[in-house]
């Protein structure tokens, strides 16, 4: 079982010298609510390297999801300071919209425009940036193949099924080749066995792009099967609590998850949540 485990202390750059992709120094949020003041979250210290792939997992309510927003420049943080590729993401309260073309979302749900067939869905970031058509669908149809949506490129959301919608959506999330790809529980409303094969599928994804992914779930193993280290918050007010690096070899297959080494490192991340109550 890895042993380098860490507390929230800075986590110095692995590569040495490398710029991080992800730069998160001393970030906080607070949020003004009738009741008061909610600290959502608060010193959070974070660097992410190039073709990283970090879990983000914790309790309900621990600030995952307000961590993931900051660094996909949807809400500001009200302390520190987050940077993609060395420079800030966040002015003044304002997002660098340059950096944020670097960045991919998905999100539980697909959001998949309806009225749109999935090679327009895929395509559409690029339409938005003014790729011409012949482009912008040579490219969708590639990447199409690429999350194994090949034959059903014409066919609209209501036609796929919840794992093929999610497909799209990563699809459309790789459309602009972004630097950094955020995810939040993008296979939370999935069945076991999709979410599995989603899983393969996603680390296969990842791997032939060499994409950084950040990725937040409340799934200990799905954590752990695709990360490559593993951050876990704890809540009131949300920090980071534990680091794990996981460093079984890549691709992993899903008979790892079989493993004692695999279901130590499992136990121990669940001791630590249980150890919250
Ligand atoms: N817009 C908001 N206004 C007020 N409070 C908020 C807002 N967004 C989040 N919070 C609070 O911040 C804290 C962290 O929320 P967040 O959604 O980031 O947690 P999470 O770990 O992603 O939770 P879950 O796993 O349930 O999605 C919670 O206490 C939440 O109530």
């Amino acid at each position: 079982m890895p042993d380098n485990t860490t507390t929230a202390e800075p986590v110095v750059s692995e590569a040495g010298t490398d710029t991080p992709r992800l730069s998160i120094t001393d970030v906080g949020r607070d949020f003004h609510t009738r009741n008061g003041v909610i600290h959502a979250v608060s010193g959070i210290h974070l660097e992410i390297q190039r073709g990283e792939f970090v879990a983000l997992i914790g309790r309900s309510g621990c600030g995952k999801t307000t961590v993931l927003r900051m660094i996909g420049g949807l809400l500001p943080p009200t302390g520190g300071v987050i940077e993609v590729d060395s420079k800030p993401l966040w002015r003044d309260g304002r997002v660098d919209s340059s950096a944020v073309t670097k960045l991919g979302f998905v999100f539980q749900e697909a959001n998949l425009f309806p009225w749109f067939s999935v090679i327009d869905n895929i395509a559409l970031p690029l339409k938005l940036r003014g790729v011409g058509k012949r482009e912008r669908r040579t490219r969708a149809k590639e990447l199409a193949e690429l999350v194994g949506l090949t034959g059903f490129e014409g066919s609209y959301p209501r036609e796929l099924s919840g794992g093929m919608r999610q497909r799209a959506a990563i699809a459309r999330a790789l459309s602009t080749e972004p630097d950094l790809l955020l995810m939040d529980e993008p296979f939370g409303a999935l069945d076991a066995l999709t979410r599995e094969r989603m899983n393969l599928e996603l680390q296969r994804i990842v791997l032939e792009t060499s994409s950084t992914v950040v990725f937040v779930t409340h799934d200990i193993p799905e954590a752990v099967f695709l990360a490559d280290r593993v951050v876990q918050m704890t809540p009131r007010p949300g920090r980071i609590n534990k680091i794990l690096r996981v460093d079984f070899a890549k691709p992993r297959d899903v008979d790892l998850q079989t493993t004692p080494e695999f279901n130590d490192i499992v136990r121990s991340l669940r001791h630590e949540l249980d150890e919250e109550e």
